[in-house]
């Protein structure tokens, strides 16, 4: 060992003594030729292959530094003692960290090892520049194996960028887009208008079975992750949701929760304000990747009229940019139909983006038309129920911070709660009215709203249980009285597409 240490002292030395002679020997050019001839030299032999990315290229930036410079910061592992820099971009909600100056890190992709190195060196001769120029030249060196090569480039450039880019979405504010304007486009030519969506819900602070949460959560992960699934089955990589249940059962806070949860921008499609299919097709394509379409209350925005009932279509009518205008009928004075939807949601302009979810909305499940309920259309249908117990302890630990102190109530709580058939918003608003009672005094209150809830459903469900008595004794009477006006099956006209049955790919949760 200490012979190590001898030679390696005397091999330093050696080459101190050395540059010392060059320094004194040869001028400073002759120098530098040198310099760069040994560096081709060992280049030439050298089993790695090495490429430059520049902070800028020529006079502006060069964006595949700054992709480097993201991705390096999120997913490359700091070689041990590398020194990272931290910083925050302006409107961004989350911190960055860089490779500071000479710094290493290693990174992998496909299998094979890959090293970058942070160059930092300062500018000799500025010379003539019609902007300011940074006082140093930064470059990131990309070192990877000459057999390497034709496996990684350019895919993991590729890689790369696209990974500084989800970077990138994600550290920006969501958006919450409308399109309370009706038709009109701003300067941009654009139908939507965008405000920073700050909704606080997430899937934590969502009261529902944990079972249903878990099981959505999952679905929403294998979506966004989905690319070569979808790719690979020729399937749009599109889902549909639809939230259905009572009002304050938490509809609007699940969208809100898979918006946070996925880091998607919102467009909140208000249909209301669209007058025509091809308005609706318009809004549909200038909408983002990366995105829930939202239309609330689907049952009472528009009168979706069945498409088997609809008058015959007129004729296409070719528009002067030769484009068809296919929504004639739309145009005169007719709303949007639900055929103009179920393209909407399902038609091949539905595919003119990627990565995009659809989530609708209603209180009342039974009035929608069964083409619209069909699987392709809406993937899965959550029903939100009245506030469950597993439910309600979620609710508890939000508001009160509860755990599992309380037993007494807490059992008086499960018992009642499923005979109450409270909403969640109802039991959020017990919380907040109680929140500076003191935890015992707030579960009291809730006990008292349940038991006295649970008995005026009782009574209640006695009253329309004779009512509904009298009226089958009444129908009776009638269809004996007239056997021949016998009504078909219940139910609504289909759209007749052959398609309404609920197929086995369609989750019901
Ligand atoms: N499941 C839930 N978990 C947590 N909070 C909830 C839940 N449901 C309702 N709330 C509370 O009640 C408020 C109203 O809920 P929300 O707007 O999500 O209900 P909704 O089902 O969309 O009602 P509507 O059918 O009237 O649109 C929310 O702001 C939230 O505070
Ligand atoms: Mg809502």
């Amino acid at each position: 060992m200490k012979e190590y240490w001898t030679m390696l002292a005397s091999l330093m030395g050696a080459l101190a003594f050395l540059q010392g002679v060059l320094h004194a020997v040869f001028p400073a050019e002759l120098r530098a030729a040198l310099a760069r001839l040994l560096g081709r030299l060992t280049r030439a032999f050298s089993p790695y292959c090495y490429f430059d990315v520049t902070e800028t290229d020529g006079m502006s930036n060069n964006e595949i530094y700054d992709a480097v410079q993201l991705y390096l910061s999120s997913t490359a592992a700091p070689a041990s003692g590398a020194r990272l820099s931290l910083t925050r971009p302006h409107n961004a909600t989350s911190f960055t960290f860089g490779l500071a100056a000479s710094d290493r890190v290693v990174d992998a992709f496909r299998g094979a090892a890959v090293t970058w190195e942070h160059v930092v060196a300062p500018r000799q001769s500025p010379g003539f520049s019609w902007r300011p120029l940074p006082e140093e030249k930064r470059r990131f060196t990309l070192r990877i194996r000459r057999g390497d090569r034709e496996k990684l480039l350019p895919a993991y450039l590729d890689h790369i960028l696209a990974t500084a880019q989800e970077i990138r979405r994600r550290s920006q504010d969501r958006l919450l887009y409308t399109n309370a304007r009706g038709g009109a486009m701003d300067s941009r030519g654009l139908p939507w208008d965008p405000v920073p969506f700050k909704h606080p819900s997430t899937f934590d602070t969502l009261a529902m079975d944990p079972d249903r949460k878990a099981s959505i959560m999952a679905d929403l992960r294998d979506f966004a992750a989905g690319s070569s699934f979808y790719e690979r089955t020729g399937r749009a990589w599109k889902r549909g949701y639809l939230l259905y249940g009572p009002p304050g059962t938490g509809k609007s806070s699940m969208i809100a929760a898979m918006a946070n949860f996925l880091g998607y921008d919102v467009y909140d499609l208000e249909l209301t304000e669209v007058s025509s299919n091809a308005e609706l097709r318009k809004l549909l394509m200038k909408t983002t990747s990366k995105s829930i379409i939202v239309i609330e209350d689907i049952d009472c925005s528009v009168d979706l009229t069945n498409r088997a009932a609809l008058p015959p279509a007129p004729k296409p009518r070719p528009t002067l940019d030769g484009a068809i205008d296919q929504d004639a009928g739309a145009a005169s004075g007719r709303s949007i139909t639900l055929s103009g939807l179920l393209n909407f949601t399902d038609g091949l302009w539905s595919c003119c983006g990627s990565e995009r979810i659809f989530v609708f909305t209603t209180n009342h499940i039974e009035k929608l038309d069964p083409a619209l309920l069909r699987s392709g259309r809406m993937d899965m249908h959550v029903f939100m129920s009245y506030c469950t117990f597993p439910a309600l302890k979620i609710l508890l630990k939000n508001y009160l911070c509860l755990q599992d102190d309380g037993a007494e109530v807490m059992r008086g709580l499960e018992e009642w709660i499923e005979a109450a058939e409270i909403t969640p918003a109802d039991v959020s608003e017990v919380l907040i009215k109680n929140r500076r009672n003191g935890k015992e005094r707030a579960m009291e209150e809730l006990l008292e709203v349940l038991k006295t809830r649970a008995e005026k459903r009782r009574l209640d469900g006695g009253k329309a249980a004779a009512a509904a008595k009298d009226n089958d004794e009444e129908e009776e009477k009638r269809a004996l009285e007239s056997p021949k006006e016998g009504k078909g099956p219940a139910g609504k006209d289909s759209c007749g597409d052959g398609q309404d049955e609920e197929t086995d790919a369609k989750k019901q949760l």
